[in-house]
Order: C-alpha cells, then sequence, then structure tokens
C-alpha cells in the first residue's frame, strides 16, 4: 500500500483512521467517535485531500470499551509494574488494550513500556496515545509534566488531566488499563465514581499492614459499587537470583487466606524477584516474554472475567 498516502491519513486523522486497500482502491475507516458533526465533516474533507480518490467511510459507534483499574492501598507494592504487565498480557491474550498511567505521584509507565521522553500528539484538544513496543499504546501523567517535576496536583486538577488521558483517541482499543494513583483518598474516589471501570484489580505484597490497605482500597471500589475482579499477591515469596528457589520471608498464604475471607477472587502471586526489577526498568516486562509463565495466568483470569461479564 501506498506509504505515503497512510502517513499523510495519520498525520491528519492520527489512530482514528485506519488504511487498507480497498480492491484497485484505498479504503479509510474513520472513527468519529466522540467529534461534533463539524469536526467530523472537518476531518474527513482533510482525509479525502490527504488521500485523493479513497473510500473514506466514517464510523461512530461507541466502542464498549472496558476500563479496569488496577489499584492498591498502599505505594511501592508493584501496582505500575503489573499494570503494565497485566496490559501486555491482555494483548497477548487477543484484546486490544491501551494503558492509562494515571499515578499522579509516580507515573511510571512510559520507562516501563519503553517510550520513556515521549509526548502525546493531539487532534483538537483530543490526546493520541503513543505506540509502545509492546503493542500496547500509552498515555501518562507523565508525559504531560516533565518528569522530575513533583506532581502535587489537588483532585480537581488531577481529575481533569486524568479526564484527557481516559477520553483519548484510543480507536478501536476495546480494554483500557487504568493504573491508579496509590492509596485511597479523595483523588482516587473521585477518578472511580467519574471513570466507573468495568472492574478492579487489587494489588497486595503479603504484609499484613499491606493487607490491611488492601482492605481499604477494596472498600472503595465496594462504596462505588465496583466489581473486584480479583487480588494478586506481589512480591510473594523470594526468588533467589542464584538457584531460581523460592522462599517465603514474610510468610505464605496471607493475601490467598484474605481474599477467601473477603470472598473476592485470588488471581495469583508474583515472586519476589530480582529480574522482574532489571526487566521492568529496561522497558521490557516479563509479560512481553513467550516463556512467561507468571503474569499470563493473571492475564488470563481478567480476560476470562472480561469475557463472561
Ligand atoms: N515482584 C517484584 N519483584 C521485584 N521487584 C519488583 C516486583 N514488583 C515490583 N518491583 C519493583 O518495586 C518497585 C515498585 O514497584 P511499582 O513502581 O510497580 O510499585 P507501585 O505500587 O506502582 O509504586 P508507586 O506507589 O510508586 O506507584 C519498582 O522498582 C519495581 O520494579
Amino acid at each position: 500500500m501506498d506509504k505515503q498516502v497512510t502517513a499523510a491519513v495519520a498525520a491528519v486523522a492520527g489512530t482514528r483512521a485506519t488504511v487498507r486497500a480497498d480492491g484497485d482502491r484505498i479504503g479509510v475507516v474513520l472513527d468519529a467517535t466522540g467529534l461534533s458533526a463539524p469536526e467530523r465533516d472537518a476531518m474527513e474533507a482533510a482525509v479525502k485531500m490527504a488521500a485523493p480518490g479513497a473510500r473514506v467511510i466514517v464510523t461512530a459507534e461507541r466502542q464498549a470499551r472496558a476500563l479496569i483499574a488496577v489499584a492498591s492501598g498502599k505505594g511501592g507494592v508493584g501496582k505500575s509494574t503489573l499494570a503494565a504487565n497485566l496490559a501486555i498480557g491482555l494483548a497477548r491474550a487477543g484484546r486490544r488494550v491501551g494503558l492509562v498511567d494515571a499515578d499522579i505521584y509516580g507515573p511510571s509507565q512510559p520507562r516501563l513500556m519503553k517510550v520513556e521522553g515521549t509526548r502525546p500528539d493531539a487532534i483538537e484538544k483530543q490526546l493520541i496515545p503513543v505506540a509502545t513496543p509492546h503493542g500496547v499504546p500509552i498515555l501518562s501523567m507523565g508525559q504531560l509534566v516533565a518528569p522530575d517535576q513533583a506532581i502535587a496536583w489537588r483532585g480537581p486538577m488531577a481529575a481533569g488531566a486524568l479526564g484527557q488521558l481516559v477520553e483519548g483517541a484510543w480507536g478501536a482499543a476495546d480494554t483500557l488499563i487504568l493504573d491508579l494513583p496509590p492509596g485511597t483518598g479523595d483523588v482516587q474516589l473521585t477518578m472511580i465514581q467519574k471513570y466507573r471501570p468495568a472492574g478492579a484489580v487489587i494489588v497486595s505484597t503479603p504484609q499484613d499492614l499491606a493487607l490491611i490497605d488492601a482492605r481499604r482500597a477494596i472498600d472503595l471500589f465496594a462504596k462505588a459499587g465496583i466489581p473486584i475482579i480479583g487480588l494478586v499477591e506481589n512480591m510473594a515469596g523470594y526468588a533467589c537470583p542464584h538457584c531460581g528457589t523460592v522462599s517465603d520471608p514474610f510468610g505464605r498464604g496471607g493475601a490467598e487466606a484474605a481474599a477467601a475471607e473477603l470472598n473476592i477472587p485470588f488471581l495469583g502471586r508474583v515472586p519476589l524477584d530480582i529480574a522482574i526489577r532489571t526487566a521492568s526498568d529496561a522497558g521490557e516486562p516479563p509479560a512481553a516474554r513467550d516463556d512467561d509463565r507468571i503474569f499470563a495466568p493473571i492475564a488470563a483470569q481478567v480476560a476470562g472475567w472480561l469475557q463472561d461479564r
């Protein structure tokens, strides 16, 4: 296909346009979801200019897009790591996934997804998600502010910026993973109420304290009427970097027992493994590897949940 035409169309319509061969003509499918009639007409005209003679089809159905919140009761438990790996795992399981990094206090998805330093373009103020090498486009708070700038936003500002991310030009994505800020304060509650995720995945470490925090996170979703998809126990057991043996310095089974007690599904354990940290820091989350046996089963359960709901 004519690469120049594809590039010219992308320049005016971003990810809203899909260019394909249509017999001996070129066909462009334009997703006008969310555009006003004048905006849609203007974009259609621009695409026709960019691809003279092409058949342009404008679609505007609302995508049935499921938003999945990844949350934790406190910071540093591996919520962002899980969100990145879950997004990649779901994409590998056949879903069209986008990743929204709403962690205003420590947006780390650009690094995890290997697009550090990128900034999203915008069309008519709508942000265009940034493609990543892992097949999961992202929009991150980290792309909207300088990396070393402390983000101490008040609730309404944070919610406004998050709106721009969630309402980006996600095109055909059927699933959005939302990496929430840690904690259970007003910022989180506002976000949950405003964007009403289809379900939530809670991340906790095995320690009692983290579990108490996790219970608070579960409570927050329960209050808002959002179903809990399940609990993931991170840093569960220590994987020896030399022999691979997993030991349990913090005990074993606490999170699983807590999940049973709270009547929510237990989605699995992720060991504390230096390889997970180094791979994630290098922008190569383990879920992107064919031999991943840790995140794939967790993603499969979330995919199953999405299918059955
Ligand atoms: N299972 C694991 N094994 C080893 N290191 C891990 C594991 N999970 C997360 N980490 C590391 O722990 C650190 C914190 O993880 P991460 O940023 O995902 O946590 P978070 O809960 O999102 O934190 P924050 O509160 O800053 O948003 C990172 O350096 C990450 O690479």
